[in-house]
């Protein structure tokens, strides 16, 4: 069964936390902050690899803290992802934030993630999250970097145009409905 449900999340809305500073800590902290420079992030472990300082040098938002997890750290935090190399903090994380009715990611154990990092495909304003349903992360990459190459960097303008004609469009939202959907039937396979 494929029962996840996608979501764009808004996470310069949200505070989020990171527990581990290793290799995988580094990978999900690249991913939030390559999509939302902006967003205010923390960072905790007690050992905190050099990208991640240089990665905080440059995203004032994001902040490291030398320490190791304490629930403590949960406080004011809306989503966490959790990295450590400790299988047994892991698990405490996690029940931590289910108690807490935090929405978390344990990098290791799907069976404890409420969410799942996606492959982020991105041309301007058009974004594309691929899942394999946790089947394989490493087909989710290959698959976005196909869809890198073949999409053109026009579709930004393509997307500026359409909402300017979205825009101007006067009548109600049926009219605008069919409109947009008359204008967009050259897209159809
Ligand atoms: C379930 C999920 C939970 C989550 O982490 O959110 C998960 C779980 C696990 N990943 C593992 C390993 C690897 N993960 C990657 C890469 C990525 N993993 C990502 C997401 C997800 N990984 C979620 C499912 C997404 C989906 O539905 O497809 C991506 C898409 C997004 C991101 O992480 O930002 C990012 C690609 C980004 C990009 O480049 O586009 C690579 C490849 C590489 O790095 O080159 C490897 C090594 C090769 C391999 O094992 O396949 C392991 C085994 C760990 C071990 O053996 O110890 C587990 C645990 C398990 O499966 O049990
Ligand atoms: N994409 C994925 O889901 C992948 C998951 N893994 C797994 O993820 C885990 C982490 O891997 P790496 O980042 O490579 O490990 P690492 O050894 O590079 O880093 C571990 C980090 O956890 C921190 N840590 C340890 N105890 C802590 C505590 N009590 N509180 C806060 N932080 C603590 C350490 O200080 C360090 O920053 C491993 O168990 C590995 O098997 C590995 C590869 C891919």
């Amino acid at each position: 069964m494929n029962n996840l449900f996608p979501v764009f999340l808004k996470i310069e809305h949200l505070q989020t936390l990171v527990v581990g500073g290793g290799n995988v800590g580094l990978e999900k902290a690249n991913a939030l902050l390559s999509n939302a420079p902006g967003a205010p992030i923390t960072l905790v472990a007690p050992e905190i690899r050099a990208e991640l300082v240089t990665l905080a040098e440059q995203h004032p938002n994001f902040s490291l803290i030398y320490d190791s997890y304490a629930p403590d750290y949960l406080e004011n935090s809306d989503l966490v992802i959790v990295a450590t190399n400790d299988k047994a903090v892991n698990a405490q994380v996690q029940t931590d934030c289910k108690n807490r009715r935090i929405l978390v990611n344990v990098a290791d154990t799907p069976d404890l993630c409420d969410f799942y990092l996606s492959s982020v495909v991105k041309k301007g304003d058009l974004k594309i999250a691929i899942s394999t349903n946790g089947k394989s992360p490493t087909f989710a990459k290959r698959f976005r970097e196909i869809l890198e190459e073949i999409l053109p960097d026009s579709l930004q303008d393509t997307l500026n145009n359409l909402q300017s004609i979205r825009n101007r469009l006067k009548g109600d939202f049926q009219e605008k409905v069919e409109r947009l959907n008359e204008i967009t039937k050259i897209m159809k396979p």
